[in-house]
C-alpha cells in the first residue's frame, strides 16, 4: 500500500526569542523521496526534528504550524510515541546502541510492545530490507560497534524501518560515510521509495539530482530561515523559480 502524503504547512521554529526557521511549506507526494537543502544554519535540521518531535525535548524550543500526513492533523497529537513509531528518523553519524547487532532490532520493538516471538522475524525482515542480513547472519549477537560505518548506517536504518514506519526523515545521511559505504546507502534510499514517504536533508546537490522526486531550497534571510522554493526535482535544477535557487544550484551561492 502507497504510504501518506506528508504536508507542512507554515511550521516556524524558536529556539527561545531565536527563529530557526520560519513560515516553512512543503509537501512531499506518498512514496517519494524529497531532497531539503541549502547552506549550514538553514533550519534544515530543526525543521526535520519538528515533524517526529524530536525538538520537544530540546529546553525553551517551539514549534507552530500544521503538519499532516495524509489528511490528518498530526502536529496536535499529544503523544509523541505513537508519532515515532509512524517516523522513523536516521542521523548523519550512524549510531547504534552500544549493543550487539539483534539487539539493536529487538530494543525499539520491545519498547513499542511487539510481542517477544514477533520480534526475531521482524528483524530479519528489516535486515535483508537493508541489504545487511546476508552479512550479518552469522554474527547476529556480536557487538553493532564492530560493524563498518557503512554497515552501522544500514543498521540504523534497519532500526528504524522494523518498527513498520509510513516516513523516514534522513539528516545527511550518507555525508559521514566513505564514498563506497556512500553509494551503498544512497541506493538503499532508492529502494525504499514506494514503500516509505522520505524526506532528506543532504548538502550534496548531485545526490539531490540524482535520487529525489522533489526538492526543496532553505535559505538565511534577516538571520532566520525559510524555504525559498518547492518544487519537482527537474523543475528546481533545470527552471528554477527564485534567484537563490539558481545561484545556489549553480554553486554562486550558499
Ligand atoms: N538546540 C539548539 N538551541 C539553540 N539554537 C539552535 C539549536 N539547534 C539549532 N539552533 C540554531 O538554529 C539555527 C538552525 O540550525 P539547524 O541545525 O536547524 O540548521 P541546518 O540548516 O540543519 O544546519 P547544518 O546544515 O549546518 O546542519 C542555527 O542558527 C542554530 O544555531
Amino acid at each position: 500500500m502507497m504510504p501518506p502524503s506528508l504536508e507542512l504547512q507554515g511550521v516556524c521554529v524558536h529556539y527561545g526569542n531565536q527563529a530557526a526557521i520560519e513560515h516553512a511549506s512543503l509537501t512531499v507526494g506518498g512514496g517519494e523521496l524529497m531532497a531539503l537543502v541549502g547552506p549550514s544554519g538553514c533550519g534544515k535540521s530543526s525543521l526535520l526534528g519538528s515533524i517526529n518531535r524530536m525538538t520537544d525535548s530540546i529546553p525553551g524550543c517551539r514549534v507552530s504550524g500544521r503538519v499532516l500526513l495524509g489528511d490528518e492533523v498530526i502536529s496536535a497529537r499529544r503523544d509523541p510515541a505513537t508519532l515515532r513509531r509512524q517516523i522513523g528518523m536516521v542521523f548523519q553519524q550512524p549510531n547504534p546502541f552500544p549493543l550487539s547487532i539483534i539487539d539493536n532490532l529487538r530494543f525499539p520493538l520491545s519498547e513499542h510492545g511487539v510481542p517477544r516471538r514477533d520480534r526475531d522475524a521482524l528483524a530479519e525482515q528489516a535486515l535483508r530490507a537493508v541489504g545487511l542480513w546476508e552479512e550479518v547472519k552469522g554474527r547476529l549477537n556480536q557487538s553493532a560497534l564492530g560493524l563498518s560505518g557503512g554497515q552501522q548506517q544500514r543498521l540504523c536504518i534497519a532500526r528504524a524501518l522494523v518498527l513498520e514506519p509510513q516516513v523516514l526523515l534522513l539528516d545527511e545521511p550518507c555525508s559521514a560515510l566513505d564514498p563506497v559505504s556512500s553509494k551503498v546507502v544512497e541506493e538503499l534510499i532508492v529502494s525504499l521509495k514506494g514503500r516509505y514517504t522520505l524526506l532528506m536533508v543532504t548538502h550534496n546537490l548531485a545526490q539531490a539530482r540524482r535520487i529525489a522526486d522533489s526538492v526543496t531550497v532553505c535559505w538565511v534571510e534577516a538571520g532566520c530561515g525559510c524555504v525559498v522554493e518547492s518544487n519537482g526535482c527537474r523543475q528546481v535544477f533545470e527552471h528554477p523559480s527564485h534567484p537563490i535557487t539558481a545561484a545556489y544550484c549553480a554553486g554562486e551561492a550558499g
